[in-house]
C-alpha cells in the first residue's frame, strides 16, 4: 500500500518540553520506531508539523540584531523541514538499513485571495500566560489567541492547494525511497502575474497539506498520528467518549476544536470523500496498530474497515 503518515508536533515536541535539539531528536527517534515497520512493508511518505518549532525561529530571528528585518515565515518555514527533515532522515536511515531516504524541502501553492491570511488562526512557539501573551502582543505587534489552557502567537493560515514537487515525491516512491515532505504543511507559496513561485508569510496546516497529498499521490492511507488514542465525541465534557469508526458524514456532523482535532478531522474527512480510502487520527506509538483496525479513530466510506482486505503490501 501507499500510505502518508502526517507526524503532529507533538510528536517532535511535547507539552512543557524545552525545545532543545537533543529533546526533538528522541522524540524523532521514538516516532520513527513506531513508523519503521511501515516503511518495512509499505511505500510511506511522512509529513511533520512545525508549530513549535517555527515560533522559536521567529523569536530567534526577531530578536538577531545584525537582521534589519526578521525572516519572514516563508523561510523560517523551510529553515523546519531543513531541521526537522534531516533528524527524521538520520532516524530513519539508522532504523532502515539498506532503505534509500529523501528528505525534501518543498512548497505549497495556497490563493493569495485567501481570508485566512487575515484571520491568523495556526498556532506557533510556546505557550504563554494571559498576561505575557497581552505584552508580547502590544509590544512585538503579535496577535495572540487562547490554546487549551495557555495563550500562544497565531499566524495566517491559507488552506493548501497543491504541493508544487508532488512528481518528484511520486517518482521517489516509486524508486522505493522512503519520502520526509510537506513539513510545516510546505512552505506556502503563491503565483505571481508572471507564474514565478513566491513566498508568502504563513504557515500552511499540516493535516490539510497531507490529505491533499494523499489525494495527488493515490495514496491508500493518510494516517495522522498526534497524542490521543481516539478522537472524543464531546471533547472536554463529563459525555467525552472515543469514536472508533466513522464516515466522512458522520465526523463532519460533529464539532471540532479549530487549530487542533479540527483541522485533522477535515484532513481525514476531505481524504476519504475524494479517494473514498480510509483515513485514521490516533497516537503515533499505534500506527501498526490503528492500520491493524486494533486502534485510533477510522474514517472510510461506509465507516467499516477491514484490516484484511485493505492493509495488504503494495506491489512495487
Ligand atoms: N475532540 C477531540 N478529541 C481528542 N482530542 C482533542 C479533541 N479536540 C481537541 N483535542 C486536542 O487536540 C490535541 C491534538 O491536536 P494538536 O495539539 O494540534 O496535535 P499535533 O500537534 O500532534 O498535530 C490533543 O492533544 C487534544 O488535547
Ligand atoms: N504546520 C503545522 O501544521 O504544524 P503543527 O502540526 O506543529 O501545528
Amino acid at each position: 500500500m501507499r500510505i502518508v503518515v502526517a507526524l503532529g508536533g507533538n510528536a517532535l515536541l511535547q507539552r512543557g518540553q524545552k525545545p532543545d535539539a537533543e529533546v526533538q531528536e528522541a522524540n524523532v527517534r521514538r516516532a520513527v520506531e513506531s513508523l519503521a515497520p511501515l516503511a518495512a512493508e509499505h511505500e510511506l511518505v511522512v509529513t511533520h508539523g512545525n508549530g513549535p518549532q517555527v515560533g522559536v525561529l521567529a523569536l530567534q530571528s526577531a530578536s538577531d540584531p545584525h537582521l534589519t528585518t526578521p525572516y519572514p515565515f516563508d523561510v523560517l518555514g523551510a529553515q523546519t523541514q531543513g531541521m526537522i527533515g534531516y533528524w527524521l532522515l538520520q532516524a530513519m536511515q539508522n532504523r532502515l538499513p539498506g532503505r534509500q531516504v529523501a528528505a525534501i524541502i518543498n512548497q505549497t501553492l495556497v490563493e493569495a485571495a485567501d481570508p485566512a491570511f487575515a484571520d491568523p488562526t495556526k498556532f506557533v512557539g510556546e505557550m504563554y500566560t494571559r498576561e505575557q501573551a497581552a505584552r508580547l502582543a502590544s509590544d512585538r505587534g503579535w496577535v495572540v489567541k487562547p490554546d487549551g489552557d495557555g495563550w500562544r502567537r497565531v499566524v495566517g493560515s491559507p488552506r493548501p492547494q497543491r504541493v508544487v514537487e508532488t512528481r518528484l515525491i511520486r517518482l521517489l516512491l516509486e524508486s522505493g525511497a522512503v519520502v520526509v515532505c510537506a513539513g510545516g504543511g510546505g512552505v506556502p507559496v503563491i503565483r505571481d502575474e508572471r507564474g514565478d513561485l513566491q513566498g508568502v508569510e504563513a504557515v500552511v496546516d499540516k493535516d490539510l497539506t497531507s490529505a491533499v497529498l494523499a489525494e495527488a499521490l493515490d495514496a491508500d492511507v493518510l494516517l495522522v498520528v498526534t497524542d490521543v488514542e481516539h478522537v472524543l465525541r464531546d471533547f472536554g465534557t463529563p459525555d467525552a467518549a472515543p469514536i472508533l469508526r466513522e464516515t466522512p458524514a458522520g465526523l463532519r456532523s460533529l464539532d471540532f476544536a479549530a487549530g487542533s482535532m479540527g483541522p485533522k478531522v477535515d484532513a481525514v474527512c476531505r481524504f476519504v470523500e475524494l479517494t473514498g480510502g480510509m483515513a485514521a487520527i490516533g497516537s503515533l506509538d499505534d500506527a501498526v496498530a490503528i492500520l491493524a483496525g486494533e486502534s485510533g479513530t477510522i474514517v472510510t466510506p461506509n465507516g467499516r474497515y477491514d484490516a484484511a482486505t485493505t492493509a495488504g503490501p503494495r506491489k512495487r
